[in-house]
């Protein structure tokens, strides 16, 4: 499948001289077409430097990313981002933040039209399309952030802590929803947070980082049925296994004094 990302032996170091910090410390890392990892760390570990590393925004100090075999040189419409604030234009209404990227793309606009028609559905704000981003909730805005996304059909979306900003019953209707579009979309998802109940339960393979400067850590796969209801999923044997084995890895790298 498409969207295979591969990183190798990244670095990345922000500013000169005595103002130079290694954010990212030879970082390798491969991920697979349509697979759903997450990204868990330490606060300030390099997380958002990594996603934003993938999506192109910044360059590599030493090593390379990948995308399906092929250097990546900047952003592409291959990689969808997806920000905590919503980034929407305010003064565009929902229909026209979501055919966005298609007018820029140069979509023909009957094209464009059913396409973020399509989008909006599949995101559940239908009836929704002449509100401005002003007239939403927190968790419509970012619907709506994640429909702009899907609209020009990235084979891979990186997720910078979408979630972050919502209370926890948004939360989690969001994640059910992402499950759902990521089942049916087959994408490659790198998702950013710092829950480690969020990661687990979303992902097939949680990485943790290290505190800063950031590498990798440890890669935990996780072996949940996703068709399970939410209950039987956060009650089950392997994901309390694994949600403690991935909070002690982190705790490991955020405490500051070791107790025996
Ligand atoms: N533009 C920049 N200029 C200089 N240093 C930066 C810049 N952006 C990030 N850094 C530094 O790089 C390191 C990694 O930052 P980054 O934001 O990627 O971490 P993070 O893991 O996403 O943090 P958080 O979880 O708190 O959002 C930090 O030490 C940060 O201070």
């Amino acid at each position: 499948m498409d969207g295979n990302v591969t990183i190798s032996n990244l670095e990345k170091f922000y500013g000169e001289g005595a103002e130079r910090t290694k954010a990212i410390e030879d970082l390798s890392f491969e991920i697979d077409g349509g697979e759903f990892v997450s990204v868990v760390g330490p606060s300030g570990c390099g997380k958002s430097t990594l996603l934003y590393l993938i999506a192109g925004f910044l360059d590599a100090s030493t090593g390379t990313i990948s995308v399906d075999g092929t250097p990546i040189d900047g952003p592409g419409t291959d990689r969808g981002v997806v920000f905590q604030d919503y980034a929407l234009f305010p003064w565009r209404t929902v229909f026209e933040n979501v055919t966005y990227g298609l007018e820029e793309g140069g979509v023909p606009k009957d094209e464009r039209q059913a396409t973020a028609q399509r989008y909006i559905d599949m995101v559940d704000l239908d009836g929704f399309e002449d509100k401005y981003p002003k007239e939403l909730s927190g968790g419509m805005k970012q619907r709506v952030a994640l429909a702009r996304t899907l609209a020009y059909e990235p084979k891979i979306l990186l997720m910078d802590e979408p979630f972050g900003a919502l209370d926890q019953p948004l939360r989690e209707s969001l994640q059910d929803q992402l499950i759902d579009i990521w089942g049916d979309l087959e994408k490659t998802v790198v998702f950013i947070t710092h829950d480690v109940e969020e990661a687990v339960y979303l992902s097939e393979r949680v990485m943790i980082m290290t505190r800063h400067p950031g590498t990798k850590k440890m890669v935990t796969e996780v072996d949940l049925d996703r068709s399970l209801p939410r209950e039987e999923i956060i009650t089950s044997d392997e994901f309390t296994t694994t949600k403690n084995a991935v909070w002690k890895s982190l705790r490991e790298e955020t405490r500051t004094e070791v107790r025996p």
